[in-house]
């Protein structure tokens, strides 16, 4: 790796689900403040104590380690693009922008997952309704942080209907990189990105401070980053960050597992009342869900970076 993409290793705040939701006020509060430090100060955490088991995840990784297997490669361009209304995305990108393998699949409010190998379905679809499931308790959390009823975020992006991608990244030595980029600068749509991974390494976000960070995640914990979505509903209070993989001249293989949960593709998102006054002008324009989706000029299975379409010029 050039000293290009030199990042510093600052520490990433970590958060204790199991604190964040449990009938002890003290603790209760103490975990919600740790939390709400996060949301504010940094915009990505390391979620520990989740309720996924590690051996589910491990399950995951081996299932999706499996399933990209270079001899089976020809298996997987059937899911290469066909039009804008594709439910599963496959590519396998080696250029001077991209350098990674994907499978993307809508997973809600209906999951579509490869037929084959159908061992791969099931495990998939076992661990969205366990990860759902912790991004409803995080919802919960932030929305109380925010001031608000801990149902709040819910409703505001009609969650129970809520539009989710998956997408399962593979990097090289699988196939050979053609340039240091695994995944250039972006930002993720919707309220939450959740993340797994094999190994370390690669994964990079550009804090509040305009410091590039190195991402460690402790083993069986998630990475959780704020998305787009939910800096539009708080006005800008919680961020969402920019973030690249590097991947490092071939030397080490990599998967990472990435979900983006959004709110329901109808539901109309702009700033809540509560953050906007004269002090703190309306910083976002207000639309669908599915039309910021298409103002980033993608589909909805291909989302990235939709934030500076929406973003008012002020
Ligand atoms: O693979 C990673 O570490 C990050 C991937 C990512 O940012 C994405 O898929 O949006
Ligand atoms: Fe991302």
């Amino acid at each position: 790796m050039g000293d290009t993409y030199l990042a510093c290793d600052e520490e990433i705040p970590t958060i204790d689900y199991s604190l964040l939701l449990c009938d002890d006020n003290d603790q209760r509060s103490i975990a919600l403040e740790s939390l709400r430090h996060a949301c504010e100060e940094y915009g990505f955490f390391y979620l520990v104590n989740h309720t996924i088991p590690d051996d589910v995840l491990k399950i995951v990784l081996r299932g999706i380690s499996n399933y990209f297997d270079p001899i089976t490669i020809d298996e997987r361009r059937v899911y290469t693009k066909k039009g804008s209304s594709d439910k599963i995305r496959w590519n396998l990108n080696a250029n001077d922008g991209e350098n990674r393998e994907y499978l993307k699949v809508i997973a809600h409010p209906r999951d579509h997952v490869p037929s084959n190998p159908i061992s791969l379905s099931k495990i998939i679809e076992e661990y969205n309704k366990e990860m759902r499931k912790i991004v409803f308790g995080l919802a919960r959390a932030i929305s109380k942080n925010l001031g608000f009823d801990e149902k709040y975020i819910e409703k505001a992006f009609n969650m129970k209907s809520g539009f989710d991608v998956m997408a399962m990244n593979l990097y090289p030595p699988n196939s050979k990189a053609k340039s240091d980029i695994g995944i250039p600068n972006h930002t993720d749509p919707g309220f939450v990105v959740t993340l797994v991974q094999d190994v370390n390494g690669g994964l990079q976000i550009l804090s509040h401070k305009g410091r590039w960070i190195n991402v460690y995640i402790p083993p069986y914990a998630i990475l959780i980053q704020l998305g787009d979505h939910l800096e539009i509903l708080t006005n800008g209070k919680y961020k969402s960050h920019v973030h690249r993989v590097i991947v490092n001249k071939n030397k080490m293989q990599r998967i990472s597992v990435v979900t983006l949960h959004g709110p329901s593709l109808d539901k109309f998102i702009v700033p809540a009342k509560e953050f906007v006054d004269d002090e703190n002008p309306q910083n976002y324009i207000g639309m669908t869900y599915k039309e910021s989706l298409e103002a980033n000029g993608g589909n909805e299975i291909d989302v990235q970076s939709s934030l500076e379409q929406i973003k008012l010029v002020i």
